[in-house]
């Protein structure tokens, strides 16, 4: 990678976030800590956090804001802590703008055709074949004439390693502009996909990239002579329309990732829509969506005419091979004996405890640590890379308990764990029921059918009354647990 804006090598990822932007010339800030910061949409009132840490208390009403940073968060984090694609046996479902055209899907990288140093950098990336989503969605993302496509399938499946491809492969190094577009919600979600496209254009020096973010300042009336420019809508916006960097005429490919997260910002849906429609007819329009809730599938309607549709399931969890408890107390304090009884009766290899506020988060992790355990603790005020950092520790081993608040650790896959203790029973915030996250929370994939534990903590008359409705909507009977009765407790372990 010869370039100053390729020039990253693979095996210094961490180091590579900081190295791609520095010949960006930020004003006022040091180019270390841009990394670290947030994007704030432009319209946002500033907070008093501006080193980017994200608030994320679960019993505090959300502004619009605070949804999409949490959202932003959450899929960065998955980014983060993801070196794998997460498995899914599940079919994928296709809808063909023409049925009646055959549907090819591919089981091998050789049968894309790609251009040899692509195919170099795919391999040079360890992958072997291409993920579910991608036997079908990339031979319909290369084929001639571009057809259109909205892409949805969980996150970790390979919807980035797909969509770069496409665009890696329609790109004319000759010409010396910009061809593919592609916009993020966040300024990090952008560098993240920005390291994807320099990891797989590897072997492709002649091709550049270039970010629309926040922060880089060209000359007025410069024009772009990279191929590809990533970034985020306000930016891409205003090179596109008032500073001109970009002729949206030429565009090729137009890539809007990670459009549930993009759709929490009405303000960034508008400039998404504003974009699209100053697009050429013929270019290439790629939606990717790790969810399809309406609002999802409305904004991805406006943005991507007469579309192919693919859509993954994701893979069911399942509660059947999971014994489920709960235990009696009247506060807090008697929370924690029961969890200091359940430790001391059963050897749990790693747990992971949830609680409602970071307030009761904090505290637990310092009792727990004052007891003579390991703990990591996953808590709102912390920065995504923190947050990451946290988990790897947890998963090498390192900490064998983790204390959580939900908004910190959803969707984070917790297969080796057996051991689930709800120390606050998860609740939406209506206070009613959450059963979506209590289901993710303790959950098995079919696939993973390992046995667990989870352990109810009941405080209430209304935590009481929550549960009673979880077991009713589950249809799961949840067995009461006297844990000062040390013999039942090491019973719930065999
Ligand atoms: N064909 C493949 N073989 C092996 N690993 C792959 C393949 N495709 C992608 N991966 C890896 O799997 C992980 C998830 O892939 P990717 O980031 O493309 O998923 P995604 O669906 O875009 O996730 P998100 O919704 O979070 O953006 C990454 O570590 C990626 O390098």
């Amino acid at each position: 990678m010869a370039t100053d804006s390729w020039a990253l090598a693979v095996d210094e990822q961490e180091a590579a976030a900081v190295d791609s932007l520095s010949h960006l010339e930020i004003k006022d800030e040091k180019p270390k800590d841009v990394k670290l910061k947030v994007e704030k949409p432009k319209d946002e009132k500033s907070k008093p956090d501006v080193n980017g840490a994200v608030k994320t208390d679960n019993n505090v009403e959300k502004s619009e804001d605070d949804e999409k940073e949490d959202k932003a968060a959450q899929s960065l984090l998955n980014k983060l802590i993801r070196s794998n694609l997460v498995n899914n046996t599940n079919q994928v479902e296709v809808l063909q703008r023409d049925p009646n055209s055959p549907l090819y899907s591919v089981k091998s990288f050789e049968e894309l055709r790609l251009k040899p140093q692509l195919l170099q950098g795919v391999y040079s990336m360890g992958f072997n074949r291409p993920s579910k989503i991608q036997e079908t969605a990339l031979p319909m993302m290369l084929a001639e004439p571009p057809q259109n496509l909205i892409a949805q399938s969980q996150s970790g499946t390979g919807k980035t390693a797909a969509f770069v491809l496409a665009m890696l492969s329609r790109v004319d190094p000759a010409c010396r502009y910009p061809q593919c577009l592609c916009l993020s919600p966040t300024y990090e979600l952008a560098l993240q996909t920005g390291k994807v496209i320099e990891q797989m254009g590897k072997f492709y020096p002649e091709l550049k990239l270039e970010y629309a973010v926040r922060g880089n300042k060209l000359e007025r009336g410069q024009k772009i002579s990279e191929h590809i420019v990533i970034g985020t809508p306000g930016t891409v916006l205003d090179w596109c329309s008032k500073l001109k960097f970009i002729d949206p005429k030429k565009i090729k490919v137009f890539v809007l990732d990670e459009a549930d997260v993009m759709i929490a910002t009405q303000g960034h849906q508008d400039q998404s829509i504003r974009i699209q429609r100053m697009l050429p007819r013929d270019c290439q329009m790629l939606l990717f969506s790790a969810t399809f809730e309406d609002s999802v599938w409305k904004f991805a309607q406006k943005m991507v005419p007469d579309p192919n549709i693919i859509k993954l399931k994701r893979e069911e969890e399942t509660l059947d091979t999971i014994k489920q408890y709960y235990v009696l107390c009247n506060n807090r304090d008697e929370k924690f004996q029961a969890l200091c009884n359940i430790y001391g009766a059963i050897t749990i290899a790693q747990a992971m405890i949830f609680c409602h506020t970071k307030k009761t988060a904090n505290w637990l992790a310092a009792e727990l640590s004052k007891e003579g355990h390991q703990v990591a603790l996953l808590n709102g005020d912390m920065m995504v890379e923190q947050r990451a950092a946290v988990i790897e520790r947890f998963r090498a081993g390192k900490e064998k308990v983790l204390v959580t608040t939900n908004v910190c650790a959803r969707g984070i896959d917790v297969e080796q764990v057996s051991v689930v203790i709800n120390f606050d029973l998860p609740v939406d915030k209506d206070g009613n029921p959450d059963n979506e996250t209590y289901l993710h929370r303790i959950g098995r994939t079919g696939r993973f059918g390992k046995r667990g534990l989870a352990v109810n903590m009941v405080d209430s008359k209304h935590s009481l009354n929550i549960l009673t409705r979880i077991q009713e909507h589950f249809n799961k009977k949840i067995e009461k647990l006297d844990t000062d009765d040390l013999d039942e407790i090491e019973k719930i372990a065999n």
